[in-house]
């Protein structure tokens, strides 16, 4: 069956705090995206890549491409306004079979994780990986008092999303709704059930200046 995913990177990335956006800056010497985009042919050199970036960024990200070596071939959409908006304008290259979505700020997704991911959504049709809650978690209510919340209920989901095309095309077929954070959110808002599957804590979403430190010292562990 064919297998596309869509690497988000069509965001600014306000909360690290830098002029560049975070999915170009450096871990090892090497941007970000090059490592996402890396590990996803190493799990399967057939899988075909398709990368969201900023519109204003797709000249910088082809000038930066040829500057490194590991070229992985792929083909780049404008982002939207949201993560929601970069799905979607991917999918209009998405045809039938499987298709992942993945974070581009996710650099260290394993291969297994990956091909895990497609194995499932052959059988089960929208497969998200996720792992258990580390900390105790509180949930505020509208006077701002706080109760503590049983964790095992909960799980922290992460990328690889991974879909039957078609149901993946037509759950995004929908308006924008704030409730859309995730693939997931917007494959069940239409009406199917998410299948979790083990995902991975080194698998991290470099979001702030922290998860840069770690990104490097877990890069350094490999
Ligand atoms: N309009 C957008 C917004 C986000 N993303 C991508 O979705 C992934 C997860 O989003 P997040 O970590 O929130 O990235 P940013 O939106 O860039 O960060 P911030 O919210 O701090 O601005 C990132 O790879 C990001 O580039 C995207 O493709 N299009
Ligand atoms: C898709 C995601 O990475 C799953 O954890 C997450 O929801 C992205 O959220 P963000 O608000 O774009 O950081």
């Amino acid at each position: 069956m064919k297998k596309y995913a869509i690497i988000v990177a069509g965001g600014t990335g306000k909360r690290m705090g830098e002029s560049l956006p975070k999915q170009f800056l450096k871990l090892g010497g090497t941007p970000i995206l090059i490592h996402t985009l890396q590990a996803f042919y190493t799990a399967d050199p057939e899988i075909e890549l398709i990368l969201t970036l900023p519109q204003e960024e797709i000249q910088f990200w082809d000038e930066l491409n040829i500057w490194h070596q590991n070229y992985v071939e792929h083909k780049v959409v404008a982002g939207g306004e949201t993560r929601f908006h970069s799905v979607k304008n991917a999918l209009e290259l998405v045809d039938e079979g499987l298709v992942a979505v993945h974070d581009g700020v996710r650099p260290f997704v394993s291969a297994s994780i990956i091909n895990q991911s497609f194995e499932h959504a052959e059988d089960k049709k929208a497969v998200v990986t996720a792992v258990l809650m580390k900390d105790s978690v509180r949930q505020i209510d509208n006077e701002g008092k706080s109760k503590n919340i049983d964790r095992s209920s909960l799980r922290m989901i992460q990328t690889p999303q991974t879909f039957e095309a078609k149901l993946l095309k037509s759950a995004y077929s929908t308006d924008f709704k704030p409730s859309f954070t995730d693939d997931a959110s917007v494959v069940e808002a239409y009406g199917h059930k998410i299948t979790l599957i083990d995902g991975d804590y080194q698998n991290i979403k470099i979001t702030t200046p922290e998860d840069l430190i770690i990104a490097e010292a877990l890069l350094e562990a490999r």
